[in-house]
Formats: structure tokens, C-alpha cells, sequence
């Protein structure tokens, strides 16, 4: 029976989605490649997907309110980021060129330059400029096909700025398609002069509390590393959040191999992110705990790290995610940059790196509702590439392959 449909995708060279969706672990998913196929989208929820024979019998894409024609290109759900820091003011490149020249990012930080220099450049923006930033950088992350992105106050380490921060975020997000998943993170570095043990106090007992109260955040984040935050201190945080409603997330095994791999498997995080350091027993932890774990190769990239061993998370059957930690350190928004040096770098497959990008990292926001698979009754959040092969992504690096992006059933860019 002939239906009136939003949007139908029809002719695309390639369908590809994962077979799961946020529940069960993941490690069962596959990536499904749909030949010559088409996805109909209603009330921004997609009703249908499948060969374009069979999805235009029953959404004629003459009938639907808007339709594309994606013949010679590859349909992929839109690119889920789980881990960025995109609302700052001002950027670091001077110490871009210092790193270059040698400097390590825990000297920087100890000189007072790196989060702190951006700390201080944050406090003194108006929120207006925060959301201007931010605005902009979402156009970007938007353009190179992410519909789904999880952005972490921080820059604040103040009640005032924490909270600043997260009404920046929650007013950019009011204005933008990109779905934008808010995360507290007072515990991102300890300000100027405090001492570590009053700042966690302080965390806990002011910023927390107006944080919860604000209704402002979902997730609350700790930077658990030597010289930043101990397990311990971690520890009290994460379970001072939950308490309040905030579900934990963790930067752990970062530089050097703390245990927040463990805190995080204690305490039923969503993710742990970074873990560059982790050991297999970390990984098994994550697994049997249900973490999602996610890999920043953009960071590793960077700070010109070795990678996060992706080969040791896979013969685990432990499957990661992948974000692109977009900050002043770590200065891209583009996941289809993150899928490039996942596969050129880390030696991961397309296929995972894909399944990274998507249904993997949802699990590491926690969203349960088909976010990043393209599947009836999931987001019809789409990226179409200018690809006939889903594998040519990271195989043609360097240049933006995605071309058009619908969110909720709307056609949202279009290069
Ligand atoms: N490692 C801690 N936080 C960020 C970096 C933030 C910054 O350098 O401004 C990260 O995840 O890479
Ligand atoms: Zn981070």
C-alpha cells in the first residue's frame, strides 16, 4: 500500500548499518551492506530499509515530501561522537608548534599552559561567545557527517564557569540539528593554586549539587591520571554524581596506568576513554562490566603517542568505540577523520571502525534507541558519502567524503 513518506533515500551503491542498536554488548554486531538500497523516514523515525525495489514499492520517493537520489553513493547512520570538549574560548596553537618542538603536554599543563591556559581564557568569554564557538563548531562536526555528539563542560573548575559552560551547551544545542548529549566535568583539572583534596570537596559539594539542580548534564567526568586526579579522589566524584542522577564517565589510563579501568568497571560507568595504557586485564574488566570503551586516535595523533592497542580489545571480543576528543590539544571535529586513523592507524577494520563511529560509540552515550544504526523505528539520522563502497572512507583519508546529512528525517547539509 502507497504511504506519504518525509523522506525517501533511494538507489544508494551502498546501504550499511549495524545489526545492533545499544542493547547487548555489541560483540555480536556486524556491519550489514545493503546492495542498491533506500531508506524511508517518517516523523524523523525511519519506517523502512531495504532494496530500493522493495522500499520505493511501498514509499514511492514521487510521493514523499522530500526525496534523494544517492545513486553512486554510500548511506551510513550518521557518526555518533562520544567524547569531545568543543565549548572553550580561544585555541592553543602556539603550544601546537611547543609540542613539535618537543614539549610533552604534562609539562605544559605543569607551566600552567594546556586545560588551565584555557581555563582562563573560558572564564573571561560571555556565555554568547561560548555558544558562538560552539555553533560553529557543530556546523563542522555536522558537515563531515556526526548527528549525534556528547560535549564536556570543564574549562570552568568554578560553580560560576561550570555552569556557564553547560548553559552554553544546552542553548547551541536549542539551535542545532546535531543531537548533543551534555556531560559535567568540573573534575577536568585542578585550578590554579587549589590543593587537589579541597578541590574534590569543592566539586562535590558546590559544583555537583548545582550542576544536578540545573538539570544541565548526564554524565559526569573525571580526569583520573597521575598528577591530576587518584583513583580515590575519582572514586568519590564519580559516586557523588551518580547519586545525584549524573552517570559516570572516565578519561583513565591516559599517560600512565592508574586503575580507572577498574573504578570505572565498580562503578557501572557507561565508558572509559583514552586508556592508551590499558592491560588485558583492564580490557576483560571493561568487558564483563559492560563499559564501553573508546579510543581518541585523533589524541594519540596529536600528542605523537603511540595508539590505544584497538588489536588487544578485539581479540578480547571487546568492541570500541571511537570519538574525536575535540579540544584546544586535539583540534578536529571530524569522526570521518577518526574512522581514517582507526584504520591507518590503529590497524582497525573498516567494518569496526564503522561500527566505532556508530552504534558502538551510542552505547558509550548511552543511547538505547537505535542511534547509530539505520534499522525501523531507529533516529533517521543519516550521512551520505560520495562513495560507492562504505571501505573507501578510510581508504581515500585526507578528504571529506560526506556530502550530504539528514537528521530526523531533514535534509540538514548538503555540500
Ligand atoms: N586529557 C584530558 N582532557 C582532554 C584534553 C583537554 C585539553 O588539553 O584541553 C583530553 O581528553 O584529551
Ligand atoms: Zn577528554
Amino acid at each position: 500500500m502507497e504511504r506519504m513518506t518525509d523522506l525517501v533515500v533511494h538507489d544508494a551503491a551502498q546501504v550499511v548499518t549495524p545489526t545492533g542498536g545499544g542493547d547487548g554488548d555489541g560483540s555480536d554486531d556486524e556491519l550489514e551492506v545493503i546492495e542498491n538500497g533506500a531508506v524511508a523516514i517518517e516523523d524523523g523515525i525511519v519506517v523502512a530499509v531495504g532494496p530500493t525495489t522493495d522500499v520505493t514499492r511501498a514509499h514511492p520517493p514521487e510521493n514523499a515530501t522530500e526525496s534523494v537520489d544517492a545513486t553512486g553513493r554510500t548511506v551510513l547512520p550518521g557518526f555518533v561522537d562520544p567524547h569531545t570538549h568543543a565549548v572553550f574560548a580561544g585555541d592553543r596553537v602556539d603550544e601546537f608548534t611547543a609540542k613539535l618542538a618537543g614539549a610533552s603536554y604534562q609539562d605544559i599543563l605543569e607551566e600552567g599552559g594546556g586545560i588551565l591556559r584555557t581555563v582562563r581564557a573560558t572564564r573571561e568569554a560571555e556565555r554568547a561567545e561560548l555558544v558562538a564557538n560552539l555553533l560553529e563548531h557543530l556546523d563542522t562536526m555536522l558537515a563531515h557527517g556526526t548527528t549525534t555528539v556528547e560535549v564536556k563542560s570543564g574549562y570552568g573548575l568554578d560553580v560560576e564557569t561550570e555552569l556557564k559552560l553547560l548553559e552554553a551547551i544546552d542553548e547551541a544545542a536549542d539551535q542545532h540539528p546535531i543531537d548533543v548529549v551534555p556531560t559535567f566535568m568540573g573534575a577536568h583539572a585542578v585550578p590554579e593554586g587549589a590543593d587537589t583534596e579541597e578541590y574534590v570537596d569543592r566539586v562535590i559539594e558546590e559544583q555537583l549539587p548545582a550542576v544536578a539542580d540545573a538539570g544541565l548534564a548526564e554524565f559526569c567526568d573525571v580526569f583520573c591520571e597521575a598528577g591530576v586526579f587518584s583513583v580515590s579522589q575519582s572514586r568519590r566524584i564519580l559516586e557523588a554524581g551518580q547519586e545525584l542522577g549524573l552517570t559516570p564517565k572516565i578519561h583513565a589510563e591516559e599517560f600512565e596506568r592508574l586503575g580507572g579501568s577498574q573504578l570505572a568497571a565498580d562503578c557501572g560507568a557507561a565508558s572509559a576513554d583514552h586508556l592508551l595504557q590499558a592491560t588485558d586485564e583492564d580490557i576483560e574488566a571493561l568487558g564483563e562490566a559492560g563499559v564501553t570503551p573508546v579510543l581518541l586516535p585523533g589524541t594519540a595523533f596529536s600528542l605523537g603517542a603511540p595508539y590505544a592497542d584497538a588489536a588487544a580489545f578485539e581479540a578480547a571480543d571487546v568492541p570500541v568505540a571511537l570519538a574525536t576528543d575535540f579540544n584546544p590539544n586535539c583540534f578536529s571535529q571530524s569522526m570521518e577523520s577518526v574512522v581514517e586513523l582507526a584504520c591507518n592507524g590503529m590497524r582497525m577494520t573498516p567494518a569496526a571502525a564503522i561500527r566505532g563511529a556508530t552504534s558502538i560509540a551510542a552505547r558509550a552515550v548511552d543511547r538505547t534507541d537505535g542511534t547509530g544504526t539505520i534499522r525501523e523505528g531507529a533516529p533517521g539520522d543519516l550521512a551520505i558519502a560520495t562513495v560507492t563502497n562504505y571501505q573507501h572512507i578510510p581508504y581515500n583519508f585526507g578528504v571529506s567524503n560526506v556530502q550530504t546529512v539528514i537528521t530526523d528525517g531533514t535534509v540538514v547539509h548538503r555540500d
